[in-house]
């Protein structure tokens, strides 16, 4: 069996100013050696009745949902709607099919509408969706405020600013993801249910359901290892973890000093590279919130004394396959990775 990642698990619940410093000296010492970060669930800053709630609203989604309706609200290029089987692959040069799953994609939402057509099955819970999506960019926020204290970025800030919604339009975008186990696809085992890829924008917040076995992030010795749902030391929480990745953005804005992290979803198989207690013999759901700035922001690196004395990616351990890519903006940046990923439906137009 691959040895599971030993990813940090973080309480950002703390109060008080010294706790705080703490915090985020931990968060940003994580994201530079993994990526990756699990945030203890609490259920002080997202109430656990509304992370199950969002994960009964997407399985009743998939699994009630006929294609026409789902196929109404098709994955435009603005990234918004639904993504059938096989149709995204975020690994195009190493994929012989599309990705093993399914997904929606929720834009941004006003006055607790979404700003896009919504499959029926959404309809009567567009409003939980609204007030989740809403929860997730709180603790984004948070999270940013934590890595600009951590980093000393002059003003702390910094990256809580560029992500403020009231400042413009940006790429953010709530996922509910559905991957059915691999006897319900014409799947093979070595087939992937989401291709290697880091993520597209600042940061990542990933929900997970216990037992679902999966996904798994490239070490930097550039072995595999799985991502345990429940990592030791959680069992007793009102809910697993949230597992926060840094995406290309944040990389960028630090000059790879913050580590993009590559990923991707497997059919572990039994014995294999599934952790104890998790398998994939059960369909699996998954939500992602991928937080972006605004997206006129721009994505040189950041004013901080650390960012600034950091060598940069060229000793190889970047995981960010973009991070010497002359990018401007992040919308720049989203736009270039959808039509690596979309192949269809950029080549349709
Ligand atoms: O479903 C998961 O566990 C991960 C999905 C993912 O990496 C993504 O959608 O970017
Ligand atoms: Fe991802």
């Amino acid at each position: 069996m691959a040895e599971a990642a030993r990813i940090p698990v973080i309480d950002i619940s703390v109060q008080g100013e010294e706790e705080q410093f703490r915090v985020a000296e931990e968060l940003v010492d994580a994201a530079i050696e993994y990526g990756f970060i699990y945030i203890k669930n609490t259920g002080k800053d997202i109430p656990v009745e509304d992370i199950e709630n969002a994960f009964k609203i997407s399985e009743e989604f998939f699994t009630t949902t006929p294609l026409e309706e789902k196929q109404r609200c098709s994955i435009q290029q603005n990234n918004r709607g639904w993504t059938g089987m096989n149709y995204e692959t975020l690994d195009p040069k190493n994929q012989r099919a599309g990705d093993f799953k399914e997904a929606f994609n929720f834009g941004e939402f006003n006055e607790g509408k979404a700003q896009q057509p919504l499959p029926s099955t959404f309809v009567p819970y567009e409003s939980q969706v609204s007030r989740f999506r809403d929860l997730c960019y709180n603790v984004c926020l948070k999270i940013n405020t934590l890595l600009g204290i951590g980093l000393k970025v002059q003003p702390t800030d910094f990256f809580t600013t560029a992500h403020l919604r009231e400042k413009g339009p940006s790429g953010t975008t709530l996922r509910f993801l559905y991957y059915p186990p691999l006897a319900k696809t014409q799947a093979d085992r070595e087939d992937v249910r989401a291709g290697a890829h880091s993520d597209y924008g600042s940061m990542t917040m990933l929900f997970r359901l216990k037992g679902q076995a999966g996904l798994e992030i490239l070490t930097r010795e550039n072995t595999w290892a799985p991502v345990p749902v429940c990592p030791p030391g959680t069992e007793d929480d009102p809910a697993p973890p949230i597992l926060v990745n840094i995406g290309d953005l944040l990389s960028y804005w630090t000059n790879g000093l913050l580590r993009s992290t590559v990923h991707r979803v497997v059919f572990p198989g039994p014995g294999k590279g599934a952790v104890e207690g998790e398998s994939d013999t059960e369909p699996r759901y998954s939500i992602a919130f991928f937080c972006h700035p605004v997206g006129t922001t721009s994505l040189t690196p950041v004013p901080s004394e650390r960012v600034r004395s950091f060598a940069g990616a060229g000793d190889g351990t970047n995981g960010n396959p973009y991070a010497e890519r002359k990018v401007l903006t992040a919308d720049e940046h989203l736009q270039m990775r959808l039509r690596a990923s979309y192949l269809q439906l950029y080549n349709e137009k």
